[in-house]
């Protein structure tokens, strides 16, 4: 699919945010690894989402789906000895789920996205799992990877967290399982740091005990608990927001966004305060983020790896402020669905941003008159490129023409209907 994206000065209306990723993927992860019947309320709806569908059933879960509610009949720490499994393009699916294979004697996972999560290493979390007595074969860090787990050890296991916090999110789902308790010990700094915040609560709220450090360095697992069968409701995500918020930011506007709630652990939650840093006029009550745009924005300085999945949204209002903008810390972008830093810039370029980059860092000279656009731009198999472009061509005088754009339904299939409906001029063409 291409989308064909018109300049469009006007964005006006309100849109109910789309599910949570992350929680939804974690809800799901924890429903599977209970023995009893969870419920989870208005589970996401993607790509992603339907990864770890398919993978927990394909493992074992019974999952029913009646309008905004799922229920997963879990299977315990006895996943079925399946062979293969297909985790789509989703990394915190493969992710998560390379420990859970630790229960398994003989699991593949394969590549469906050879130029995607294919090119993804794995390498920090492969080297855990060697500590606790689990045989993995791959190829240089990366899929097809093979797991002979079955009899798992705990102990001290240390991971290193400069990659990505998904190795370490992994582990910690798994380890209170084990027969034994588990120390884990994360080398090196720990990247996207907020989103392990997010697997604590949930897998707290699933009824599992860690003891962890308050800079989340190191845990204590005790061995032999039992995920619990719970209700969870699935709150509206900030990352997919960020981008219409981002929209709404550079265009002349009167757009609400309802379901983002003020006290979230989503550390893209930050992007209210660098749109109130960028002067953009926004309030954030009662879970709904209100903003009247108009199109003045001013330069920032941040460090984005508070706001990981956001930082190419804040990047494409930033490509509008008055002043130079700089956001630092995002080297971990470069290992996400492609190089966000190159490849993302590169596009950006494309359509007339002035943009730099460093190896951690995302440098944009703003252009508030605006940017020419008129070119075609690479999706590069990522939502987040595709959702951050479509941003810059509103404000672009000839519009952009982004190619592959269905892969936006990796996290957010409604995105252009989204758009659209509070009047982005933006044309799909199959
Ligand atoms: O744990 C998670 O669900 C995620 C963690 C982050 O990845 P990294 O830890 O690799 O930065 C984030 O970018 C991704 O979209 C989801
Ligand atoms: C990086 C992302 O996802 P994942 O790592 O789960 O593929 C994302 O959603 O932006």
């Amino acid at each position: 699919m291409k989308a064909i994206v018109k300049q469009t000065p006007v964005l006006e209306g309100e849109i109910n945010a789309l599910s949570s990723k992350n929680y939804t993927t974690r809800y799901m992860l924890v429903a599977a690894l209970a023995e009893g019947t969870s419920t989870i309320r208005f589970p996401a709806h993607s790509e992603d989402s339907d990864a770890m569908r398919r993978c927990i059933r394909d493992l074992g879960a019974e999952l029913i789906e009646e309008g905004d509610t799922m229920t997963i009949r879990g299977f315990g720490r006895h996943p079925k000895q399946i062979r293969e499994l297909n985790v789509g393009n989703a990394g915190a699916v493969l992710r998560f789920l390379m420990s859970v294979a630790a229960f398994c004697t003989d699991l593949t996972f394969v590549n469906t996205y050879p130029d995607s999560l294919g090119k993804r290493p794995h390498d920090d979390l492969i080297a855990a799992l060697g500590q606790m007595n689990v045989q993995v074969e791959h190829r240089e860090g990366k899929l097809p990877i093979t797991i002979r787990g079955g009899a798992p050890k705990g102990g001290r296991i240390e991971v290193s967290g400069n990659v990505s916090s998904q190795f370490l999110s992994s582990l910690l789902f798994m380890t209170p399982l084990l027969d034994e308790d588990s120390e884990i010990v994360v080398l090196h700094d720990l990247k996207s740091k907020v989103v392990v915040g997010q697997t604590l609560e949930v897998i707290r709220q699933a009824g599992i005990t860690i003891d962890a450090s308050p800079d989340l360095m190191h845990y204590r697992v005790p061995g032999r608990q039992r995920y619990e069968a719970k209700e969870y409701i699935v709150q509206g995500d900030y990352p997919g927001s960020a981008a219409v918020l981002a929209a709404a930011a550079v265009t002349r506007s009167d757009v609400r966004v309802l379901r983002l709630a003020e006290q979230s652990k989503q550390g893209e939650r930050a992007v209210i305060d660098v749109l109130r840093a960028m002067e953009v006029p926004l309030t954030h009550d009662n879970d709904i983020v209100h903003i009247k745009g108009n199109g003045k924005l001013k330069a920032v300085e941040f460090d984005g790896d508070h706001f990981t999945d956001a930082v190419l949204a804040m990047v494409a209002a930033a490509v509008f402020a008055e002043g130079t903008s700089r956001f630092y810390n995002v080297e971990n972008l470069r290992y996400k669905e492609c190089d966000r830093i190159t490849d993302y810039l590169n596009e950006l370029r494309k359509a007339g941003a002035d943009v730099e980059e460093r190896q951690s860092e995302i440098i944009v000279h703003g252009k508030p008159e605006g940017v020419e656009g008129g070119v075609e731009i690479d999706a590069h198999f990522d939502h987040r490129v595709i959702m951050a472009l479509t941003v810059v061509g509103l404000r672009s005088k000839l519009g952009l023409t982004i190619k592959d754009a269905h892969h936006v339904a990796k996290s957010y299939p409604h995105y252009f209907d989204h758009l659209k409906s509070i009047g982005a001029q933006v044309e799909l063409i199959d």
